[in-house]
């Protein structure tokens, strides 16, 4: 059993004044990438000053105006890699590079040194506030906390003086989920006294979920209540910074948005420290999935997974929302019948407005219009073969017709397991297109009768092989459908009837061809089935679906 009582819960906040409950996203927040720093120290061979810089311009790519380039104080590499930005002119204009520092003298001034020629950067000081790390890590009291942040908040402002370019103040009370709210108040406001912000000129409050100790709800409450008791709030840029402990760093983010915050750090597909940072794809995609403008560029998912795979050497996992490569593809029969009549609804009623059952956004919209949306397994049913078979190939398959070639289908997935689109339409060829055995047709010629005595309009001469001897016959009818199968019936001895006839063609242009499906009754045995031929012309189409369709009564 579990030995769970060597761990207890982690406080809630008593706050009846919240109001996130009752709110909704409008917006999208500031974005702040922290791959380049948090995802960067988190990976088994983190990135190489050369790997950086493509992620960089990645990053730049995709539209963030904010970008934690790194620790720069705390090894050669980071420092260059800052010092190749800046001499190589990589940093556009509108983005500023934040840098993260401890509150440490000595890294503070090895921080600037590395800024030299940046225009705009922001300076991201933390000191752990948590009561655990007060207790284990520095053992200090909160005073004495308070000071290495007001102390380095000093020494900022004083490099900030002589340095040419904007320096904006970021501070976080890192593990500010497992602080006291009124301790996270007070050290900041202690930071906010010593910066003195304005509107015009304001500081970045960061209150980092450094390890997701609870459910989301509990850190919305905790960003609500900092968010209205911080003093001069239109001084303040609130920013969360959440990890994904718990699995909850997105609900996390979301709530914390309707809370009050202002911005998000957060990485490519959740890259990070233990679980992750929260990833800020899935939250701007979410927002885009309720029409909501995440503003980033981040339209080619496929680009943006090609990078973060191979500079990180993290595979994205099959099943992340949005970027997975399982996420647009639905294996199951109920599933494949939804998605298949909605995407026929979404064409036929020409709707502006996404809304396909189990598909929350339209896959092509974000770069994935290749993905297979359905695959075919014995999981699968017959709207799922229909979907192929229209999706891929162009064929309609009528209604009626959808189990009797599901039932082909679902037997080999039974046998071998996933049937790929290309052996289903061999198999749709095997069983129907080609089937001309025992019965060939080879040509056929029409009279029209109209202006005779004859009570039929039509008058066909039938040429076909029947188990490879070849026949003749001639028979007048309604229209050739109908002359054809009353001169077949009449040669072959039996009792047909069309149950249902479709057609449709097959693909744009004079040269298109087109398809038939007809479904026979044979009168004597009760037995129905369907044919399907093709042709450039649609007559020729039918009686090849007729011939189709007797060699599989025949057969069957
Ligand atoms: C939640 C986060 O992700 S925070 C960011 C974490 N990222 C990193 O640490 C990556 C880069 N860091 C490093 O390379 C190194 O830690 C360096 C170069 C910055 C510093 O190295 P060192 O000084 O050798 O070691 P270290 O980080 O262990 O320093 C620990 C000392 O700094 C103190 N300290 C730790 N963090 C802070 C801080 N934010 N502000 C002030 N002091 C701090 C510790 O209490 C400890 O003090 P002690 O020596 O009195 O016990
Ligand atoms: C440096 C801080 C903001 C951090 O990464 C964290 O708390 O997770
Ligand atoms: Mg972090």
């Amino acid at each position: 059993m579990l030995n769970y009582k060597r761990y207890k819960s982690a406080p809630v906040v008593n706050f009846e004044e919240r109001t996130w409950p009752e709110k909704q996203i409008t917006k999208a927040p500031i974005w702040c990438s922290v791959d380049l720093r948090d995802g960067n120290q988190a990976l088994i061979e983190p990135m190489v000053v050369e790997e950086k810089i493509e992620f960089f311009n990645l990053l730049v790519k995709l539209g963030f105006k904010e970008i934690e380039v790194g620790f720069p104080s705390a090894s050669q590499i980071e420092f260059d890699f800052l010092r190749q930005l800046v001499d190589r002119k990589l940093i556009p204009d509108d983005v500023a590079v934040q840098v993260l520092v401890q509150c440490r003298e000595h890294l503070i001034e090895r921080t600037f040194e590395a800024l030299e020629g940046v225009k705009s950067a922001i300076v991201h000081i933390y000191n752990s506030t948590s009561t655990l790390q007060r207790d284990v890590v520095f053992g200090m009291d909160r005073e004495a906390i308070k000071e290495i942040a007001v102390n380095a908040t000093k020494l900022v402002k004083e490099h900030a003086k002589s340095f040419p370019g904007k320096i904006i103040l970021e501070y976080s009370p890192e593990s500010f989920t497992g602080t006291e709210l009124d301790f996270a108040l007070d050290i900041c406001t202690a930071v906010q006294d010593v910066w003195e912000p304005a509107p015009d000129n304001k500081i970045v409050f960061n209150l980092p979920s450094t390890v997701e100790m609870n459910t989301p709800n509990v850190y919305a409450d905790q960003i609500e209540w900092m968010h209205t008791h911080f003093k001069n709030r239109d001084s303040i840029i609130l920013s969360i910074h959440p990890h994904n402990d718990r699995g909850c760093g997105v609900a996390s983010s979301e709530l914390a948005l309707l809370a009050g915050a202002d911005r998000v750090e957060g990485t490519l597909f959740g890259n990070g420290e233990r679980t992750g940072n929260v990833d800020i794809l899935n939250i701007a995609y979410n927002m885009f999935s309720q029409g909501i403008n995440p503003e980033l560029e981040i339209e080619n998912i496929n680009e943006i997974i090609e990078v973060y795979e191979r500079l990180c050497k993290i595979p994205v996992h099959v099943r992340h929302p949005y970027g997975g490569k399982l996420v647009f593809t639905a294996f199951s029969g109920s599933h494949q019948d939804a998605i298949n009549k909605g995407v026929k609804a979404m064409h036929e009623r020409k709707k502006e407005i996404w809304e396909v059952p189990y598909l929350p956004i339209d896959p092509a919209d974000i770069g994935r219009k290749y993905d297979p949306i359905v695959r075919i397994n014995s999981q699968s049913g017959k709207g799922g073969v229909a979907f192929i078979m229209e999706s891929y190939f162009g064929f309609k398959l009528p209604k009626g017709m959808h189990k009797e070639f599901a039932d082909v289908i679902q037997a080999i997935s039974e046998k071998q397991g996933e049937v790929a689109p290309e052996q289903i339409m061999q198999e749709f060829k095997q069983n129907y297109l080609e089937r001309k055995e025992p019965l060939h047709f080879r040509k056929c010629r029409f009279e029209d009768l109209a202006e005779t005595d004859n009570p039929f309009d039509t008058l066909v001469t039938v040429t076909y092989t029947d188990n490879e001897v070849e026949k003749v016959f001639e028979a007048t009818g309604n229209g050739p459908i109908d002359a054809v199968l009353r001169g077949l019936e009449k040669e072959l001895g039996i009792n047909i009837k069309i149950l249902d006839y479709t057609e449709h063609a097959l693909g744009e242009g004079s040269g298109a061809q087109a398809a038939a499906y007809i479904h026979l009754l044979d009168k004597d045995t009760g037995k129905t089935i369907f044919g399907v031929g093709i042709s450039s012309n649609i007559t020729r189409a039918s009686i090849r679906a007729i011939f189709s369709g007797l060699n599989r009564l025949k057969k069957s």
